[in-house]
């Protein structure tokens, strides 16, 4: 399961423009600047530099840069190292424009760094109210800037999308994107093309309703809008959005079901790429909310656009085509995963056709052509035992089952997907797309208790399925066991892995692909390695003290390439899966690590803060009150601090917690809200003090069934 919780704590709505289909006359000169680094973006994987989320408008993170080789990368070593003051997840692709460094860190914080020596040029700080962190499902990460014109451009975790100038930092404008009183979050990098900044959101998890929007790169005025998921009167919204539910979308909605309430899902909060031989804009769908559809839409339908790959028009916002991943989404199978454009040797006796590359969520991967839509292949890259495979339109043939009820189903995929963020990477030389996999699976069952709270996850399916009230450290170990991850070069032409290379955990980091002929990707357990491209052998690694999760990405200044990632410890599975790792990956301060050939420089050992592993009060109630207990846990707790109430070390371990030992206070916190500053909000709507004091006790059970051998007492 994954992780977060959840309250729409913000009342004041915000000045959100609304102003539809302006587009200001750019200055000539600024249109200069545009198209010179239009074409930048456009071929930057000849060029230097890393100027887009992606590397390039089509997003393969394959750069040509040739330095860095499979001959020379045994050389290389730590250039510089650059410490983010956050211990919460970081998952920034560093964007390197003009020998300047934008990466972001937790809190959508944005540094400008001098990329040659990582000399710190500004800081900005959104100075976001810490309480809206209850809102962000999967911590309170951000993937990067954009670049355009002079300007950075942030999404903020409170819905906010700001321009700041490029040299100094200082904000040029900010545009409130969301309904604030909402439990919107902003967590992904926003894209520019042509002039507009587009941005989307998240919040599928607590209910919300997604889509993208397109703003003027200039003045901040939203451009277009499009929902992902039909008006919840089915009305019109007066936005682009409305042509396409007139053409296909509002009949796979029934009339009634909590998406009325919920909105629907389908948020926005991830891929976006800019399609430039098409002029369209392919982004990718996520999750139903809630997830489970009986709760949804007991009509059952496709529910159309949740968990599809939409392009539309970059210039208006109207549709153009979708492929939905997984008709009538239950599980949380985004596809909002990285979407890789390219020329694929696919049609008819094999002619190359320019195609959108997919390995969302649910366990296939897609093969479908970028100007239509159409669907080529689709193939499973992961065990699955949702469906037996794929029809010949791609629609998945569903195992009954997996449409959950009371008996729980053990599902792989689970929640956090057969691959979830960490971004994909393509070379086109080799025709190998590079997918960071990962088995995580799931006891899918419905949530018989559910109904929609203002506060917490709104998923109608319930964690606690499967899970026994007291689960001694040999449960979590046997949990941990069944996670995995690979690093897959997957051929999209013979629809299989070419090759495979096996991690000892799940949840690895994002991929970089070189025409040095190597592969990079980062391991959250701190291993950062380069394969060889063509066969998967380990050329070379370097431990980097902390979780390597992000895309990694490379540039060149002054006849040097460089190879840069961002660390950390943090995000949806440090949350939610603190018994799969434990303390493999101590929560540390996050860093941006740069290097180049020949890099002496260290990486600072992390300190890692002791921690005082006994219970702090006496064990009480009886097997009923804890097993009570251990669902109001799983309902409202376990996606922050963790299942089992095995926390990570992002955020308190409740076992060990002080405030878990008395009474009076953990009421404070839980009910009277005294930590809300922090993000932990009073959950006072959703849990009695009654009910809360189950949860404690359940708490100190887990604490005594683990609490470490040493530290128990000494027997008589
Ligand atoms: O449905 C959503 O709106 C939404 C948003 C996000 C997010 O914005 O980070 C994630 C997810 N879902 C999600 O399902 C998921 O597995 C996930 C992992 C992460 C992460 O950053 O580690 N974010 C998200
Ligand atoms: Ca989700």
């Amino acid at each position: 399961m994954i992780a977060g919780a959840s309250l729409a704590i913000l009342a004041a709505c915000g000045q959100a423009k609304t102003e539809t289909n302006q587009t200001p006359e750019a200055p000539a000169e600024t249109e200069a600047f545009a198209s010179v680094h239009t074409a930048r973006i456009k071929d930057a994987s000849g060029g230097d530099e890393w100027l887009t989320y992606g590397g390039t408008y089509d997003e393969q993170r394959h750069s040509t840069l040739t330095q860095v080789s499979k001959e020379t990368v045994g050389d290389l070593g730590v250039a510089w190292t650059y410490d983010l003051a956050t211990n919460r997840g970081v998952e920034s692709t560093p964007i390197v424009v003009d020998g300047v460094m934008y990466v972001t860190s937790a809190w959508s914080i944005v540094y400008a760094l001098d990329a040659q020596t990582g000399e710190e040029l500004w800081v900005y700080d959104p100075e976001v109210d810490k309480s809206v962190g209850v809102n962000a499902c999967c911590d309170v990460v951000n993937r990067g800037v954009a670049v355009y014109d002079g300007k950075i451009y942030v999404g903020v975790i409170d819905g906010r999308l700001e321009a700041l100038d490029a040299k100094t930092g200082e904000r040029v404008w900010s545009t409130v994107t969301v309904d604030q009183s909402k439990p919107y979050t902003i967590t992904g990098a926003p894209r520019v093309a042509n002039g507009k900044v587009l941005i989307g959101n998240g919040g599928a998890e607590l209910g919300v309703r997604g889509y993208l929007s397109a703003y003027d790169a200039e003045t901040g005025d939203q451009v277009w809008r499009f929902y992902t998921v039909p008006n919840p009167e089915k009305q019109p919204d007066g936005e682009a959005s409305d042509s396409a539910f007139e053409q296909v979308g509002n009949v796979t909605w029934g009339d009634d079901g909590a998406w009325v309430t919920d909105g629907g899902g389908g948020t926005v909060w991830d891929s976006i790429v800019y399609d430039d031989v098409n002029d369209q804009i392919i982004f990718g769908v996520g999750n139903g909310s809630p997830w489970n559809r009986t709760y949804r839409d007991p009509s059952g339908g496709d529910n159309l656009f949740l968990s599809s790959i939409v392009a539309v028009d970059a210039a208006t916002g109207e549709y153009k085509w979708h492929f939905q991943t997984t008709p009538g989404d239950n599980w949380d199978y985004t596809a909002t995963q990285s979407i890789i454009l390219a020329d694929l040797p696919v049609g008819e006796d094999g002619e190359t056709r320019r195609v959108a590359m997919q390995a969302p969520k649910n366990g296939f991967f897609y093969v479908i052509d970028a100007e239509t839509g159409e669907f080529i292949s689709g193939d499973a890259y992961v065990p699955v035992n949702w469906a037996t495979g794929l029809d010949e339109n791609g629609r998945p043939v569903e195992i009954a089952d997996a449409r959950y009820g009371d008996t729980p189903y053990l599902q792989t995929p689970g929640p956090l997907g057969g691959h979830n963020w960490h971004p994909m990477a393509f070379d086109p030389d080799l025709n190998l797309a590079y997918i960071p996999a990962q088995e995580i699976p799931q006891a899918y069952a419905r949530d018989s208790r559910f109904e929609s709270d203002p506060v917490g996850w709104n998923t109608g399916a319930d964690f606690s399925a499967g899970v026994p009230p007291i689960a001694p450290p040999e449960v979590a170990k046997m949990l941990r066991a069944t996670l995995k991850g690979r690093l897959i070069a997957w051929d999209p032409v013979a629809r299989a892995p070419r090759w495979t290379v096996e991690h000892e955990n799940a949840w690895n980091g994002g991929v970089l692909s070189t025409a040095g002929g190597l592969v990079f990707q980062g391991k959250l357990t701190g291993e950062f390695a380069a394969y060889d491209a063509a066969t998967g052998d380990k050329l070379w690694s370097h431990d980097l003290k902390a979780g390597g999760a992000s895309g990694p990405g490379t540039y060149m200044i002054d006849g040097e390439q460089y190879v840069t990632i961002t660390t950390g410890w943090g995000s949806a599975f440090a949350l939610a899966a603190g018994f799969g790792y434990d303390e493999a990956v101590p929560s540390t301060v996050g860093k941006v690590v740069t290097f180049k050939l020949g890099g002496t420089a260290e990486i600072a050992d992390p300190d890692f803060p002791m921690i005082d592993k006994t219970p702090k009060g006496e064990a009480f109630g009886d097997e009923t009150m804890i097993a009570e207990g251990s669902i109001h846990y799983a309902r409202n707790c376990a996606v922050c601090h963790g299942p089992l109430a095995v926390s990570s070390g992002v955020l308190p371990d409740l076992r060990w917690s002080a405030i878990t030992g008395n009474q009076d206070a953990f009421k404070g916190v839980v009910i009277d809200g005294t930590l809300a500053a922090n993000g932990m909000v009073s959950f006072a709507d959703e849990l009695t003090p009654e009910e809360v004091e189950t949860v404690r006790a359940y708490i100190l059970a887990q604490a005594y069934a683990a609490q470490p051998a040493e530290t128990q007492p000494a027997e008589e």
